[in-house]
């Protein structure tokens, strides 16, 4: 589903990535773990195809419509005037267009999604008014709604609640097994352990893949202490 042959990738003349080889399966989980700075960002990034490699190349089966991103909530601005439905519907556009109407098979499709993600009561909310949790549950709604066969998340579960947690990572572990493939920043131990596949650990401009068993083995303790300040790097 996506190749990563040889890839190195830079942050202006800084080289933060090296050679790095992998295999995205469909249907799998997996999780970029490393301390602050190593390139977890940037690597979503490069897989995006939002930052060009300097070498080596990524090859991804996926068509564009069915690729889906959801950056750090720091990086994200959503003070744009939509409601948490539109926001879900939105998902549609890739496909569908963004100024075609919606038939009533997609409106039932995104009544579903917001069910399921306990958003039902928030539909006609604008964003701007949303928690940090409520946004991630929308912004889950709409790649369920893109259909996504490929999903990067970037830190999701940061300020979320262990309520929201749960929700999301029953979600995500639905969509691997229906055969989405999904790579997920993650820095907490648990939430590593009860949601991913595979590893791939970033350090120092280098990537190795290993299991959560083994992450869990190796660093009990959270994997990185959250450091960061307001404008981060996604
Ligand atoms: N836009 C940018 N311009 C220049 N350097 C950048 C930029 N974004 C990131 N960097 C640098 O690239 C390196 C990797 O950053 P990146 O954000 O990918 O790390 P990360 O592993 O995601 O970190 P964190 O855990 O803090 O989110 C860091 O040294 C960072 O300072």
């Amino acid at each position: 589903m996506l190749t990563l042959e040889s890839l190195s990738l830079a942050q202006g003349n800084r080289l933060v990535l090296e050679n790095v080889d992998g295999h995205f399966e469909a249907g799998t989980i997996t999780a970029l773990v490393g301390p602050n700075g190593a390139g977890k960002s940037t690597l979503v990034q490069g897989i995006m195809g939002v930052l060009k490699p300097i070498a080596g190349r990524v090859r991804c089966e996926v068509p564009k419509a069915r690729r889906a991103w959801l950056p750090q909530q720091l990086a994200l601005d959503l003070s744009f005037p939509m409601s948490v439905e539109e926001l879900v519907m939105s998902g549609c556009w890739p496909t569908h267009g963004s100024f075609k109407r919606y038939g009533s098979a997609e409106y039932r499709r995104g009544q579903q999604i917001m069910h399921r993600l306990g958003l039902q009561a928030l539909e006609h909310r604008p964003l701007g008014e949303l928690s940090g949790g409520q946004r991630q549950r929308a912004l889950l709604g709409r790649t369920l709604m893109q259909e996504a066969q490929l999903l990067l998340l970037d830190e999701p579960f940061a300020n979320v609640d262990a309520a929201t947690i749960d929700i999301l990572i029953e979600v995500l572990r639905d969509m691997a097994a229906s055969g989405v493939s999904i790579i997920v920043v993650l820095h907490d131990q648990d939430q590593l352990a009860r949601l991913a596949d595979r590893v791939l650990h970033l350090d120092r401009g280098h990537a190795t893949w290993t299991t959560p068993n083994a992450q869990a083995s190796a660093a009990p303790a959270p994997l990185a202490h959250r450091s960061r300040t307001a404008g981060g790097s996604a």
